[in-house]
């Protein structure tokens, strides 16, 4: 999937501009840092990328309708369910039967190095083995776009090393990854940077700075 943006910009009601002409496209195969301040409106572009939103103004046009997968800043699982079982579960809800199920999560499970928690319960894994295993579920999917919401924020720096690269070898050729971030790591391992800090309505760039169309 391609997403074009045009003129993007974004606002709740009568309140300030998060972002005003928001010109990008994002490409298969990339994986794009979403960066920027608390409160730039990071996790606002996502819900727009995602089109469960519409902008302020602007268009926001995807290539086609193809499957989008979310993975939140808290993993969420069914405690007494184990790892294997949660990544099983996306290719079952697309008719896999269970052994296809069950070999594609192992090769996924490996992938983002949880084979030896397979069989454990999500209430007993650690916050990266958990974060890790929500990146595995949002890829197992098979998602045309897979939105990231701050995966390290609550992880500390060992942990977050571990996300960071399940991060740095997500892509895929078909797809877009967009990972809202802060943290410098996760920014280092993806592909490409949004910076929305150029987008708000007080940059203005100097004359020596790049213009703000960096993706286009
Ligand atoms: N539905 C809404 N209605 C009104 N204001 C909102 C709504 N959703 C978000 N906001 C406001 O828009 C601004 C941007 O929020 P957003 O969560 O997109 O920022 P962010 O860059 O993801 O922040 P953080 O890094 O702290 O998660 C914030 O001031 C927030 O309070």
């Amino acid at each position: 999937m391609r997403v074009k943006l045009t003129k993007v910009g974004h606002r709740f009601g009568d309140g300030p501009w998060l972002f005003r002409d928001l010109n990008l496209v994002l490409h298969p195969g990339h994986t794009y840092a979403l960066t920027g301040p608390s409160g730039s409106g990071k996790s606002s572009l996502l819900s727009l990328i995602a089109g469960w939103s519409a902008p302020f103004t602007g268009t926001i046009e995807r290539s086609t309708q193809g499957r989008i997968s979310w993975v939140f800043q808290n993993p969420h699982g069914i405690p007494r369910r184990s790892a294997l079982e949660h990544v099983m579960l996306p290719f079952l809800a697309r008719g896999h039967s269970l052994v296809v199920a069950r070999r594609e999560a192992g090769v996924l499970l490996d992938r983002f190095a949880l084979g030896s928690t397979a069989d454990r319960e999500f209430r007993a894994l650690s916050g990266g083995e958990a974060q890790r295993l929500m990146l595995a579920c949002g890829l197992a999917a098979r998602p045309q776009l897979l939105l990231i919401d701050e995966p390290t924020a609550q992880l500390d720096m060992a942990t977050g090393a571990e996300v960071n690269k399940a991060i740095a070898e997500l892509v895929e050729p078909g797809s877009v990854v967009v990972v809202a971030t802060h943290d410098e790591y996760t920014r280092e391992a993806c592909t490409d940077q949004i910076d929305l800090r150029l987008y708000h309505p007080s940059f203005s760039a100097s004359p020596n700075s790049a213009p703000p169309t960096a993706g286009v």
